[in-house]
């Protein structure tokens, strides 16, 4: 895994090779570009000055300005190169985290707060902006000063003492800024994060923060966050500054002691002029991007944060991509054998079914107070959590074997909070099954009750339902989740709740499409409605993740509440015995 986490990026940063290789060679050009201007004032203070060398001086002038323009053009293409490279990489590291998070099991991307995958994709831009921006820079011009530390040895040897000082004490300064800001930058992210998931809950739920007024109890909570946040970036700051600061204060410290050591050598006619003058030039070139080494670490420890997280997540294992072989549409007899599963290792488990069987052509009520495990048997026998033990078989087959798109091809299913996205009412039927044509959604929109609705808008099926759906009521919302389940007319539909937003009169539309659906699939309803259970062949009922009782409805129901309507969620309570 360490490897993984290491060496993902390689892959990605080897095809951009001979593009590197031409961001080298034009910041070679552009580094010895940058002798020509100290090289052009040493010239004309030792050779024109006090010769009168006008001859000189034109040539000089005009070579220099040659140069300069080359300058020019080089720097420009080494924009593009850069260009090219964020290019890449926004594609390359971007695409390949939007597929592994959509490959990543349920429970991994369950496990981390919405606000930190986000941050996956900041860490994306931060990638691009280091690897094709002003470090990246700043790293191909780092080689270059042992070039100007040469120049710096044939024209002004004397100095040269000087100069390794400095360039000693700049590399040491570097070093410990590296250190010191790295660590603040991390503490910074971290609490960053915590505030940010903060903010993403509170967002996420505004409707409810303002209906019971929960502004006054989030408040300290997000101040402490805020504070916490506020407090990290100024210690980084503070850090980093500090640093910066000793830099620039080194800065002017290596000019003072340049120029008192070459003065002490051209008294001794060890030195020219001309010569402590380029020498003074070049000695920005010199230390200038050691200096800037300094103020770089926040990106770079930025940088490192960001391949390792991504890394982590790279490294994590993921859903089947390929099951190998096609297979035909299963007919949807489901098994379920010696399945246990838990939330958390340490908690007791959510599931423990020895054996259930559901068999095609009947509707199957799943019942059970809250918390018993209905969603999460649903989740199961979708293959969203794996068992820990176990197996579910779908047509004798155990699912584990199917991809993810497979499985959803096979089982539709209606979660309790339906969540559509932002987009037309089309499209979130047609999600449902990619490539559908407009007969397939018509269908499914009329077979969930939701067409009349939608043609009657003035935009009908093009209407845009906004973030999350925001535009319809929850009850529209419900329908349109129960036609993108439908669409791809799956042979094995689960549903949660399925009327829970619902009227009167649309729960019996419902009942009335379940009904004929569950003639030839296997419908799976998790519900206490009155008006769907009687239609139930079968029911389970479940105590704390497992099976307490099950079998066909009216005689299950019968045994467990006596012969009455069907029960309320409190009748549940009840507890039963004689568990199949
Ligand atoms: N994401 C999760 N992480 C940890 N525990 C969870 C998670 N989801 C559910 N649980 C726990 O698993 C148990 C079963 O939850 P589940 O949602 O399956 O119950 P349910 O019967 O569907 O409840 P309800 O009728 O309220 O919808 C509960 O104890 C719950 O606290």
């Amino acid at each position: 895994m360490s490897d993984d986490r290491e060496n993902w990026l390689k892959p990605i940063l080897e095809p951009l090779r001979s593009v590197m290789r031409e961001l080298l060679i034009a910041s070679l050009f552009i580094n010895l570009m940058a002798l020509a201007v100290p090289i052009f004032v040493m010239q004309v203070y030792d050779r024109v000055i006090g010769h009168n060398g006008l001859a000189t001086l034109q040539g000089l002038t005009i070579g220099v300005a040659l140069l300069l323009g080359f300058d020019w053009v080089i720097r420009t293409s080494r924009g593009r190169i850069m260009q090219t490279m964020a290019l890449r990489i926004d594609v390359d590291v971007g695409t390949r985290l939007f597929d592994k998070m959509t490959h990543l099991p349920l429970r991994s991307l369950e496990s981390r707060p919405a606000s930190f995958w986000q941050t996956l994709f900041r860490d994306v831009d931060t990638i691009r902006n280091t690897v094709s921006g002003a470090t990246a820079i700043l790293l191909t011009d780092l080689p270059f000063v042992f070039i100007f530390l040469g120049v710096i040895f044939v024209i002004g040897r004397p100095l040269a003492l000087v100069f390794v000082v400095l360039l000693a004490a700049f590399a040491l300064l570097a070093w410990a800024s590296g250190r010191s800001v790295s660590e603040a930058t991390g503490k910074e992210k971290n609490v960053q994060t915590g505030r940010d998931a903060l903010i993403a809950e509170i967002i996420a739920g505004r409707a409810t923060v303002k209906a019971v007024a929960l502004d006054g109890a989030l408040r300290p909570l997000w101040e402490e966050r805020q504070a916490d946040a506020i407090e990290q970036s100024i210690r980084r700051g503070a850090t980093a500054d500090g640093f910066v600061n000793l830099g620039q204060t080194l800065t002017m410290l290596g000019s003072v002691a340049l120029t008192t050591v070459g003065a002490l050598f051209i008294i001794d006619h060890e030195l020219s002029m001309g010569a402590l003058i380029a020498c003074n030039m070049l000695s920005g070139r010199l230390y200038g991007p050691i200096n800037q080494l300094v103020g770089a670490w926040k990106g770079f420890s930025s940088f490192r944060q960001s391949v390792d997280r991504l890394g982590d997540v790279f490294a994590e294992s993921e859903e089947r991509r390929d099951s190998g072989l096609r297979r035909e549409r299963p007919t949807g007899r489901i098994v379920l054998e010696n399945v246990t599963f838990a939330y958390d290792p340490a908690s007791p488990p959510a599931a423990r079914i020895e054996r259930l069987e559901i068999r095609p052509g009947g509707l199957t009520a799943i019942l059970g107070r809250n918390g018993s495990g209905k969603t999460t048997l649903l989740k199961i026998l979708l293959g969203l959590y794996p068992p820990a033990e176990g197996r579910v078989l779908l047509d004798g087959a155990d699912i584990a074997q199917f991809t993810r798109t497979e499985l959803a091809g096979w089982i539709g299913y209606v979660p309790q909070e339906c969540v559509l996205f932002n987009a037309t009412i089309r499209d979130n039927i047609a999600y449902g099954a990619p490539g559908c044509d407009d007969e397939a959604i018509l269908a499914a929109a009329r077979t969930a009750g939701v067409h009349h609705y939608i043609v009657d808008l003035p935009d009908g099926y093009a209407t845009p339902i906004g973030e999350a759906g925001s535009r319809l009521s929850a009850g529209q919302r419900q329908r349109i989740a129960i036609a993108r389940a439908l669409i791809g007319d799956p042979p094995v539909l689960l549903l949660d709740e399925p009327s829970a937003s619902l009227d009167r009169q649309a729960e019996e539309e419902l009942r009335a499409t379940l009904a004929e659906l569950g003639q030839s699939r296997t419908v799976v309803i998790v519900t206490h409605s009155p008006v769907l259970l009687p239609i139930c062949r079968d029911v389970v009922v479940l105590d704390k993740g497992a099976i307490t009782a099950a079998g066909p409805a009216a005689e299950t129901l019968n045994r467990l509440f006596g012969p009455r309507p069907a029960p309320s969620p409190a009748g549940l309570h009840i507890s039963v015995g004689g568990a199949t």
